[in-house]
């Protein structure tokens, strides 16, 4: 198969969908790689490391777009890139479709076969594919949170994990997932006083053990919630239905009563926030302010750290690569249900269940599609 490798173009995405290795171990599987001049320049992975993996080096993403069966990317593609995707065609990326109708009706009508690696399902549950970017913007939200709580950015001069003789802050995460676990073990390890909230007790109950009384775990309810996020100087956004736009848990109206200075970390940005008050923004302008108090919405966190984000992804997305390419998509996805479950739009139809329901498409099952 014939799979391209386009240079990102989101704002700050310096991220790159596959690796030389990654390049490597397609080739060694008889494949032909078509990788974009620079993709992979601004995390230190060159043309040249490229071309000795078996890469062949394309000037630019039009003739990579044109020649290849699949295209290996890492963010959702952007106007310009959905408008040269052609029916058949594989894209192999992250989508976050629920919330972004515009992609949604350009790959509807692109005819292409788009697989999201957010929804892509393990068999031990989870999403294995989503996991590591989670576990690096759970990571970074705390710094940003932390960066973002002092007076130069717009905070209230706050340290999270105070000094001795002074309270640390009180950071609340909403979402005891990937990014949430992740999160929280930061703050933790950063002195600050941490509560977590979730739907699930069972989440809960696994931090409890491993994290004791160094944290407070709360059943999410509205409650709860506004208890924990009027009281937190710092609050961070980790919740996820899969493939559904977030629910809004934190109202504008409680967001108006939080304590000014604050910030808020929206990572759940990418299925449209778990704030009402919340917006997606970009690295270059990260956030803004809603009465008084600072949000962070930037949709591809993992780029600030583009190099230990691409190794991370790529562990991740390798395996199925392979497989779509020695199979071709229907087989590959026959052969595994957890792969299917990727599946959001093929052939003009959106095949995944929330996202149909979301935009009021009509859902067309991944089966239906493979016949
Ligand atoms: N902004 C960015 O750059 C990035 C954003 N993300 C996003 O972060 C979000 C979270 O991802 P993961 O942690 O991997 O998901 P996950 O599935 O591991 O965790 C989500 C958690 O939310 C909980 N939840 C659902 N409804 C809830 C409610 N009403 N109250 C409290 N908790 C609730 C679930 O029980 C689950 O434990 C996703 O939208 C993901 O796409 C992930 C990586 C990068
Ligand atoms: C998950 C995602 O949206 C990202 O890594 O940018
Ligand atoms: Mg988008």
């Amino acid at each position: 198969m014939r799979i391209g490798v386009p240079k990102e173009i989101k704002n700050h995405e310096y991220r790159v969908g596959l690796t030389p290795a990654s390049v490597r171990e397609l080739v060694a599987n008889g494949h032909q790689l078509l990788v974009q001049a620079g993709a992979g320049a601004a995390i230190g992975l060159s043309d040249d490391e490229y071309k000795a993996a078996g890469a062949q080096i394309i000037g630019d993403a039009a003739s990579v777009f044109a020649q290849a069966e699949m295209i290996v990317k890492v963010k959702e593609p952007q106007p310009q890139e959905c408008a040269m995707l052609r029916e058949g065609q594989i894209l192999y990326t992250y989508l976050h479709l629920a919330p972004d109708p515009e992609q949604t009706a350009a790959l509807v009508k692109s005819g292409a076969i788009c697989i999201a690696y957010e929804t892509i399902t393990g068999p031990g549950g989870g999403l294995p594919l989503l996991a590591p970017m989670s576990e690096v913007a759970g990571r970074m939200s705390i710094q940003a949170g932390a960066a973002h709580l002092e007076k130069s950015k717009g905070g209230m001069g706050v340290l999270l994990g105070g000094v001795p003789g002074v309270a640390p802050a009180h950071v609340v995460v909403i979402g005891a997932g990937v990014v949430g676990t992740h999160a929280l073990q930061m703050a933790v390890g950063m002195g600050a006083r941490v509560t977590v909230l979730d739907k699930s007790v069972d989440r809960l109950r696994q931090l409890d053990l491993v994290f004791g009384n160094r944290i407070t775990t709360a059943y999410s309810n509205a409650q709860a919630l506004e208890e924990a996020v009027l009281s937190a100087e710092l609050v961070i956004g980790g919740v996820l239905i899969p493939g559904a736009a977030a629910p809004k848990l934190v109202t504008r109206d409680m967001v108006s009563r939080m304590k000014k200075g604050s910030v808020i970390v929206d990572v759940a940005i990418d299925q449209g926030g778990c704030f009402e008050t919340s917006h997606a923004t970009t690295h270059a302008d990260p956030t803004f302010v809603v009465d008084g108090v600072i949000h962070y919405c930037v949709a591809n966190m993992p780029g600030a750290v583009a190099r230990t984000s691409t190794f991370a992804l790529n562990n991740a997305t390798i395996g199925h690569a392979v497989a779509l390419a020695n199979k071709g998509w229907r087989q590959a996805l026959r052969d595994n249900p957890h792969l299917k479950a990727g599946l959001n739009v093929a052939a003009g139809k959106v095949s995944y269940e929330a996202v149909a329901r979301d935009l009021g498409y009509e859902y067309v099952a991944a089966d239906s599609l493979l016949a």
